[in-house]
């Protein structure tokens, strides 16, 4: 079959963005009319940041830290985990206030929510998680299953596929306390059901922690109505809160009273300005904080909050869904040819924002790539992962990257 020429595929790519509902929320990014990158494909792993937030974080440091000074935290900012965290929870994760926080990272919340379920589950010997799951979330959960003497049962998950319903039923039993999932699957993408994956793991009386990394901002979340137990997720992909942004925790309500993290800070202490001896924990949501929170850290991801407030998540779902539909069309007609396989789920149902596709040539094909302003990423062994953030990337960035792909394994 004869391909269509460039000018043939970036004309069908200029159309679908004249059709885009969503695609004057591009010009609200900063960078977005930078020629130096057609095609910017890592958003989830880092994403653009909003010219909003540049004037917000400019206010902050001028008005609110310069201005405020220590005042600022009675003022607002001791506060701004908890509020943040709710605004978090109703726009994007299906959850009622007072179940959410912002602060550490993805890591350090993943151990302290892991180790608080755990602790819900007493004279239970087992956590289960899949093979394929993100480094992160594998090697906490060693720490913790050597540093309390628990058996780590693994998914032997296939990287092209995820966790499903079955396998979990499969592995689960009175045995288990908790079960760690991606909810999308960092490299394949593959969307787990939660609603399911929460029916098994209860069923057999454990509890459930998702990790939300790759579905915060680009897949609807219903947490309460599916039943999560725990949650954790990073707010500098689809968040845009920026480099090391700090993440969030939700501890479902039912939990709260009980549940006590590891790391005993005094921030979530109650009353932490008594300085009182011995930690009694804060009440509710605030017991997942240790130390001082990152203020500086989690405003950004305000701005990206009242755009997906804005648009809806069904609307952004809806637009995720055609990025990656139209990667993978333009994969199979001008790079399958060229002996590229696809690693994502073809069913969208099944699949998050983004699309892995894999060749032995990926590696330097990236590192050329970079050099010219087109930004996919490389991960082992051999998948290259194009990452769409449904806001700030158009059809004919992903037109061009797959394009620039295409030259160089034709060189
Ligand atoms: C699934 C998943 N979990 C965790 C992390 C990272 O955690 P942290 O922000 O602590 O580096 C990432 C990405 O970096 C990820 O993709
Ligand atoms: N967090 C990252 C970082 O600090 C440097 C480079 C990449 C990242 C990422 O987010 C990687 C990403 N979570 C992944 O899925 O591979």
């Amino acid at each position: 079959m004869m391909t269509a020429s460039t000018d043939v595929l970036a004309a069908r790519a200029a159309e679908l963005d004249a059709a885009d509902p969503l695609r004057s929320y591009r010009d609200l990014f900063i960078g977005a009319d930078d020629r130096s990158v057609p095609a910017y494909l890592d958003g989830n792993s880092l994403g653009r940041p909003t010219k909003a937030s540049a004037e917000r974080i400019t206010a902050f440091v001028t008005q609110s830290w310069g201005g405020r000074l220590i005042r600022g935290w009675d003022e607002e900012w001791y506060e701004l985990p908890i509020t943040i965290g709710d605004t978090l929870a109703r726009v994007s994760l299906g959850a009622a206030a007072g179940q959410t926080t912002i602060g550490d990272s993805t890591t350090v919340l993943l151990y302290k929510l892991a180790r608080g379920g755990l602790a819900l589950r007493p004279g239970r010997t087992e956590i289960v998680v899949d093979r394929d799951n993100f480094p992160t979330d594998r090697y906490v959960l060693e720490s913790i299953a050597g540093e309390l003497g628990l058996t780590l049962r693994w998914i032997e998950s296939d990287t092209r596929g995820g966790v499903t319903v079955d396998d979990l039923r499969s592995v689960v039993s009175e045995h288990t306390a908790l079960v760690v999932l991606s909810h999308v699957a960092y490299r394949s993408g593959y969307l787990v059901d939660a609603a399911g994956a929460a029916r098994v793991v209860h069923e057999a009386g454990a509890l459930l922690l998702l990790d939300l990394c790759h579905s915060v901002g680009s897949v609807p979340l219903d947490l309460d109505a599916w039943g999560v137990d725990l949650a954790v997720g990073c707010t500098y992909k689809y968040l845009n809160g920026g480099p090391g942004s700090p993440a969030f925790a939700y501890v479902r309500a039912d939990h709260q009273q009980d549940f006590v993290q590891p790391i005993w800070g005094w921030m979530g202490r109650e009353n932490p300005f008594t300085m009182a001896q011995g930690y009694e924990p804060a009440p509710g949501i605030r017991r997942v904080i240790s130390g001082t929170p990152s203020v500086l850290g989690m405003i950004a991801l305000q701005d990206t909050l009242a755009l997906l407030g804005e648009v809806g998540m069904g609307a952004v779902r809806a637009k995720s869904i055609a990025l990656t539909e139209y990667a993978l069309d333009l994969v199979r007609e001008v790079l399958i040819p060229l002996g590229v396989e696809i690693g994502s789920p073809e069913n969208s149902a099944e699949r998050g924002g983004h699309v892995i596709i894999d060749h032995p040539r990926f590696e330097v094909v990236v590192q050329r790539l970079w050099t010219k302003g087109v930004i996919p990423d490389f991960r082992a062994p051999q998948g290259l992962r194009l990452g769409l953030s449904p806001l700030s990337t158009s059809f004919g960035e992903v037109c061009a990257g797959i394009l620039a792909i295409r030259d160089e394994l034709a060189d």
